[in-house]
């Protein structure tokens, strides 16, 4: 396997009874990224995390952390990864100190190295005021940051965060993802949200799994371009028959908006908006708006995740 790969899963399945809730997974997390896991609600995102994690079995597929095989050598691969559950196990009656002194001795730091990796853990996450505070009496905000301590404490290579910022207010939220931002700069993340935009602000490259498989794999740069625009709404005051339109390079669609508005939906590579506007002028059809229209992620997501059933249906 090659060095920096830090994750690698293959062909991960997991049924519950006779559901089956991962189908073939496979991926690979290299040194440096931070990789969006985005998925709706039920897709399968918590179940893969719990594989990567060792926290669940597969029924079927193997998972590598750091070149260790998950399943033959689970302690020493686990030492590589940090993980908050999407239910952090917190312990409330616990002040965050002693919690994280409990932390230290779980991944099995060395006695002499315990004060240093706790004190490194209370620093990145923004935890120097609150040490002596029960975590029971703590903001969910400040409960999510000692359970993302908890993940960082043993320095692990990959950190991996299912749904960190769910049940936080704005202002946690934005808080939250700054230190994801800050903590990705040392370890590989991998970030399963249902949240798009956070995936956008955060992430390298993003994998979209719906109903147990991945449907899409892309960078953030890759998701960008195919939010680029694809159609064009026009309106003229002398406008020429639909036919004319249609005939245009790369046009697939012509619809009346009924606001005098029309839109022209084209082929990505083939954007007709040059050839459109010398006709305008050479046949004097009148233009008076034209307006390039983007795709949102929204809207990549719901044409990747839902059937065309349902997008009519929502409609
Ligand atoms: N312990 C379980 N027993 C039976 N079915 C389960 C169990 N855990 C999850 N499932 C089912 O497996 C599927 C995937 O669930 P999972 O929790 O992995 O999805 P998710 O993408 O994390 O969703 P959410 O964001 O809602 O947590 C769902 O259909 C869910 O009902």
């Amino acid at each position: 396997m090659k060095q920096d790969v830090l994750i690698r899963a293959e062909q991960l399945y997991r049924y519950y009874g006779e559901n089956c809730a991962v189908k073939g997974v496979s991926f690979d997390v290299r040194r440096g990224e931070v990789l969006g896991f985005l998925g709706p609600n039920g897709a399968g995102k918590s179940t893969t995390m719990q594989m990567l994690t060792g926290n669940l079995a597969p029924s079927s597929g193997q998972v590598w952390i750091n070149g260790l095989d998950l399943l033959d050598r689970p302690k020493q691969a686990k030492r590589g990864l940090g993980y908050l559950p999407e239910a952090p196990p917190l312990y409330r009656e616990l002040t965050v100190k002693e919690y994280l002194a409990f932390c230290a001795r779980l991944n099995y730091i060395p006695r002499n190295q315990q004060t240093k990796a706790i004190a490194s853990a209370v620093e990145r996450c923004g935890l120097k005021e609150v040490t002596k505070r029960l975590i029971g009496n703590l903001s969910k905000g400040y409960q999510q940051r000692v359970g993302i301590a908890q993940a960082i404490i043993h320095s692990p290579s990959v950190i991996i965060l299912d749904e960190p910022t769910v049940g936080l207010d704005p202002i946690q939220i934005r808080e939250i993802r700054e230190l994801i931002r800050e903590l990705a700069q040392e370890h590989s993340v991998i970030l399963s949200t249902h949240i798009l935009p956070e995936v956008q602000t955060i992430c390298d490259r993003v994998q979209i799994i719906n109903q147990g498989e991945l449907v899409l794999t892309d960078t953030i740069a890759g998701l960008s371009q195919r939010m680029e625009s694809t159609s064009v709404l026009v309106r003229f005051d002398n406008p020429p028959a639909t036919e004319v339109l249609m005939s245009l390079r790369g046009v697939e669609n012509v619809a009346s908006q009924g606001d005098g508005r029309i839109r022209l939906r084209y082929r990505p590579e083939q954007d007709p908006v040059d050839e459109l506007v010398r006709r305008a002028v050479n046949e004097n059809w009148r233009l008076r708006e034209l307006t390039p229209e983007r795709r949102t992620l929204e809207e990549i997501f719901v044409s990747i995740t839902q059937t065309e059933d349902q997008q009519e249906a929502a409609a």
